[in-house]
């Protein structure tokens, strides 16, 4: 098992939100048993305090880094988000400190594309609105406004791994695709990319969102959108709640200009399942409310849970910082027999020829070097012979843009 300079059951791992307990389990078999683990997302003061100490965070979409719970965060030496998004961190924040963040890009995909695919036939059928009754002891039989999905139109906003998932889901069953993307993206089966939004929104009996949370994309659907799309279609929304304007998007739902929606992400969610939901949608019986849980499966949860513990182990044990979200992305091999150094220094000039010239002024022999960087930070990694180590690191600490440095064993 590898070692870190620090005693790994000294290493505090904090997980939050629930994370899946195979992030336990990888955890404590690489040698990390320092785990604070706690099934819901902290109050900000709780945070605050928890993370102090901490070397590791994982979260999911709930929990906000934010510069100040960086500030907070002495230690911390990764993030993983155990889940797609990371708009819940302030990468740069992070970045500046060295602090690379990972998630897990595709584990839930399917889970997301699975659910909207479902939603999709349950609201042309008009089934909120008649299971609602249902329950009360109504009883409406009725095709009205009811209709298969085979032939109709699904306009798909974002084209990334969950929309061009959902893309051949939805041919599957006879509907006809089309797209809008900022970027140009290959075409699933028989979709098709079209150019505007507005052409996307005026021509789809359903549209469902699949953007990230950017500044672009914040608040991209509103009553202008709304109003473009056609009479009597329906709105899915499982990407982020700051994506739709979700008051506007009540006004066309009661006006009767949308025949229905559902939306799983909303602009403000409940803390924990303790806490109250508030949302104009509440009582508006042609809509499918879920609790941001698109990506809520136990198979999505079980690989998130490997993939994001195996990403901060990995860069733990061996410096490895592919798939960093925010970070210059080094791929490393294992160091039999050699100890690692590993700097992180603001990309300014000079640098990294300051770090060569340190450590050959202290006679140390390099075995191999790695240098990646980004437009903010450098990382360099560099092996040496173990009875140099902590001379060399003492020598790369002074070199001036030293932003962190650590030594594996
Ligand atoms: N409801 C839930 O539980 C879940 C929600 N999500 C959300 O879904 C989002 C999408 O996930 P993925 O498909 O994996 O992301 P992705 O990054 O693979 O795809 C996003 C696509 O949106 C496109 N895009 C960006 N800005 C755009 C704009 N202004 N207009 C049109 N297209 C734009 C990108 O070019 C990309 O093709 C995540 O960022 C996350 O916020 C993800 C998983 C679970
Ligand atoms: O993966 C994502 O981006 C999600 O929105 C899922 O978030 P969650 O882990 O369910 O809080």
């Amino acid at each position: 098992m590898p070692k870190t300079s620090l005693d790994k059951s000294k290493i505090k791992i904090l997980l939050l939100e629930g994370v899946h307990q195979t992030a336990v389990d990888n955890f404590k078999a690489s040698g990390y048993t320092n785990i604070e683990y706690h099934p819901k997302s902290l109050s900000e003061a709780d945070l605050l305090t928890a993370i102090e100490d901490a070397y590791f965070v994982g979260i999911r979409s709930r929990t906000q880094l934010t510069e100040e719970v960086f500030a907070a965060a002495k230690k911390l030496v990764a993030v993983g988000c155990f889940c797609i998004g990371t708009n819940q961190v302030e990468l740069y924040s992070a970045l500046i400190r060295g602090i690379p963040v990972f998630n897990a890009p595709y584990s839930n995909t399917r889970s997301v594309a699975e659910l909207v695919l479902g939603e999709m036939i349950m609201l042309m059928r008009g089934i909120p609105h008649k299971s609602r009754e249902c329950h009360k002891g109504g009883w409406i039989k009725s095709a009205e406004g009811s209709y298969e999905v085979r032939g109709k139109t699904l306009g798909i906003v974002g084209y990334g791994n969950i929309g061009s998932q959902l893309s051949v889901l939805a041919e599957a069953l006879g509907l006809k695709v089309i797209y809008y993307d900022v970027v140009t993206k290959l075409a699933m089966g028989n979709a098709h990319q079209v150019d505007t939004l507005d052409e996307l929104l005026a021509q789809s009996d359903v549209v469902s969102l699949h953007v990230p949370e950017l500044n672009s994309t914040k608040w991209m659907i509103a009553a202008e959108q709304l109003g473009k799309m056609k009479a009597g279609a329906h709105l899915i929304n499982a990407s982020r709640g700051s994506v739709v304007v979700i008051e506007d998007l009540a006004d066309v739902l009661k006006s009767g200009h949308l025949a229905g929606a559902a939306i799983d992400v909303f602009p403000v969610e409940p803390r924990s399942n303790d806490d109250e939901f508030v949302s104009p949608l509440r009582d508006l019986d042609n809509v499918i409310l879920t609790p941001h849980i698109g990506g809520s499966t136990l198979e999505a949860q079980e690989n998130i849970g490997k993939e994001v513990s195996e990403k901060l182990i990995r860069y733990s044990d061996n410096g490895t910082t592919t798939f960093a979200v925010n970070f210059p992305e080094v791929a490393l091999p294992a160091h039999p027999g050699k100890h690692r150094l590993l700097h992180i220094h603001e990309n300014i000039p000079g640098v990294l020829s300051e770090v060569n010239r340190v450590l050959s002024e202290n006679g140390i022999n390099v075995s191999s070097q790695y240098l990646q960087t980004n437009e903010k930070v450098g990382y360099v990694v560099v092996d040496v012979d173990r009875e140099y180590s902590q001379q060399a690191l003492e020598a790369l600490k002074n070199v001036k843009g030293t932003v962190r440095s650590r030594v594996l064993f």
